[in-house]
């Protein structure tokens, strides 16, 4: 299989990046993948890139087994070569008579990782035997697989602990098998307690002492999965063994998407196929999707709040350039930068924001200064608008109009006034009861309306009231309503006021608008005018263009 670098020339075998989110990934608490969960990882991985994809332990777990056999007719991977992960065979017996050695064969891999002892303590403790036979397990089983046609990787479990406190033992475990064709020697950090420069010290010495190929599987209990895996690369590591998203047993292990991002973009390592890059954010996302886990916001490259900026000095600079503020380029990894406007903002980041949201500030420098004063304004008394784009745009809107002199569009409706009664009778449910009066279409138009709750009722009268005069409103449904009661100036409560934001859906597409006010539900109704309103200026100006 040839595989291919960003500058077009061939990627052998000089570099491994191996993927273990089947393996190590679902050994995190929480996670736990049926077999076509396991081939759609699978699939995603493989469209990334990465060299290696470690299926599980076949003979382990009937999952597992039955994955390795589902593979072998229903996954073609166009990248990847599929690992089977397991242990040497068992103290004083025979390689070829393990039932677990034969399920490696079994599953058809063509490669196959062993996770051995390197810790002196283990092979004493754990295994309950000497060094001589843990070494006889590790040859045995290696010389037995590449017998059979297998290419073999060694995990040396615990190497890090073991090496600093035996060092011998820890390298006769890793002859054992390289001296019987095993291919790389991971050194493995399983306790995850390594920090980066005594760990690239000890990955540097046993290359210089050993001349093997050394792998390098971190865990993330200090918290330096990625900076040692990066770490070990710089030592000479020419495998790093990963998982996506840092799933994994414990703290996880090194994120895929931060190792690979470092490598190729700092290191300038052409470790994916040409073109593979750009698909990491998307493949992060997936793969949290099936793990059933919400993607991290701040992850490293990939999470959706890596590019995105709030403090306004920061706007300022990008605005003149966007590499000022951004480690690279976003568009790299498949990820997009965004500009945050809130109480941290100035002129710039507002006039960057405006862009995005179609709203043209460049040359208006008073409504430019007008909005920032007017979101500083507002969000001193409790409002939002980072998650609000809709009523933040509403509001640029009114500034840019004001300023021009042109009169604000007229909503499509306008309120006399809103009522909401609560009923508990004694041997019944409450129930919200709403009358709106509004004029919409030149007419004065009063409807009433029952929900489950005070805005749930309010929603469904406006909508009885502005249907039959704005039909497009059909199609608009409240997607999503959250509520949180704010003390400014760190009062007691008393003084407290409630932050609505609304998400609004109208099929095709969604938007968010916020509402703030002593009061719960007028907090809500303002949220809720801003949505309609919102969604009728969209229209009018798609009616506008034609
Ligand atoms: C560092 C890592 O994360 S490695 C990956 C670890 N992953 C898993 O453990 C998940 C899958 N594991 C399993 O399904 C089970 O633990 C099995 C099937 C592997 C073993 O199950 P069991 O036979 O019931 O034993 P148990 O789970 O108690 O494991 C301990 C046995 O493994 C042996 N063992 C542990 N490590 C190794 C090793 N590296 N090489 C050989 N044998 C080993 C122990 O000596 C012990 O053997 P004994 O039962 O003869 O005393
Ligand atoms: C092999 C492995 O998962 C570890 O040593 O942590």
């Amino acid at each position: 299989m040839t595989r291919t670098t960003p500058a077009g020339t061939p990627l052998g075998d000089d570099f491994h990046v191996y993927d273990t989110t089947l393996r190590d990934g679902a050994q995190r608490e929480g996670i736990s993948y049926s077999v076509a969960d396991k081939l759609a990882v699978a699939r995603l991985l493989d469209d990334v890139g990465v060299g290696f994809i470690e299926g599980g332990w076949p003979g382990a777990m009937p999952k597992d087994t039955e994955f390795f056999a589902r593979a072998a007719t229903d996954l073609h991977l166009k990248h990847a070569a599929l690992v089977a992960f397991g242990s040497t065979r068992k103290a004083g017996a025979k390689a070829a008579d393990d039932l677990q050695v034969r399920a490696l064969l079994d599953s058809q891999a063509p490669v196959v990782t062993l996770v051995a002892k390197s810790d002196r303590r283990h092979i004493d403790l754990a295994l309950r035997t000497d060094v001589t036979e843990a070494c006889a397990m590790v040859a045995d089983t290696v010389a037995f697989l590449v017998g059979e046609g297998r290419r073999v990787f060694l995990d040396a479990e615990h190497f890090f602990d073991g090496y600093a406190f035996e060092p011998d033992t820890a390298l006769r475990v890793l002859g054992a098998a390289m001296d019987n064709g095993a291919d790389v020697a991971v050194l493995c950090d399983t306790n995850g307690g390594q920090l980066p420069l005594g760990l690239a010290d000890t990955v540097g010495e046993v290359i210089a002492r050993t001349g093997y190929r050394v792998g390098i599987h971190c865990q993330d209990d200090t918290g330096c999965a990625v900076a040692n895996s990066v770490a070990a690369v710089q030592a000479g590591a020419t495998h790093v063994q990963c998982t996506a998203n840092g799933y994994g047993e414990r703290a996880g292990n090194a994120d895929l998407f931060a190792v690979v991002g470092n490598l190729v973009t700092k290191l300038g390592k052409p470790v994916l196929p040409h073109g593979k890059l750009a698909e990491l954010t998307r493949v992060s996302h997936a793969l949290a999707e099936i793990a059933n886990i919400a993607p991290d916001t701040h992850q490293a490259y990939v999470g959706a709040s890596a590019f995105a900026h709030k403090a306004g000095l920061h706007a300022s600079a990008i605005k003149v350039d966007p590499e000022l503020y951004n480690h690279i380029d976003p568009d790299l990894v498949g990820n997009d930068m965004r500009v945050l406007v809130t109480e941290m903002a100035g002129r710039a980041s507002l006039e960057l924001k405006g862009r995005e949201l179609g709203v043209d500030l460049a040359g208006r420098p008073e409504a430019l200064s007008a909005a920032v004063r007017k979101v500083k304004e507002l969000e001193a008394r409790g409002w939002s608008f980072e998650a609000a784009d809709a009523s933040l745009e509403l509001l640029l809107r009114r500034e840019v109009a004001t300023a021009d002199q042109q009169a604000v569009a007229a909503p499509p409706f306008a309120l006399e006034s809103y009522r909401v009664i609560i009923d508990h009778p004694a041997d019944g449910d409450v129930v919200a009861e709403a009358t709106v009066k509004v004029h919409v279409g030149g007419q004065r138009v009063i409807a009433t309306a029952e929900g489950n709750g005070p805005v749930h009722a309010l929603d469904a009268a406006l909508r009885r009231a502005l249907l039959p005069h704005l039909p497009w409103l059909d199609t608009v449904r409240l997607t999503d309503y959250k509520v949180r009661i704010l003390t400014p100036g760190g009062g007691a409560g008393t003084d407290a006021v409630t932050r609505v934001l609304v998400e609004t859906s109208d099929h095709e597409t969604e938007w968010v608008t916020v509402g703030v006010h002593g009061n719960i539900v007028e907090a809500s109704w303002l949220a809720l005018c801003d949505a309609l309103v919102h969604k009728a200026m969209d229209r009018e100006s798609v009616v506008a263009r034609g």
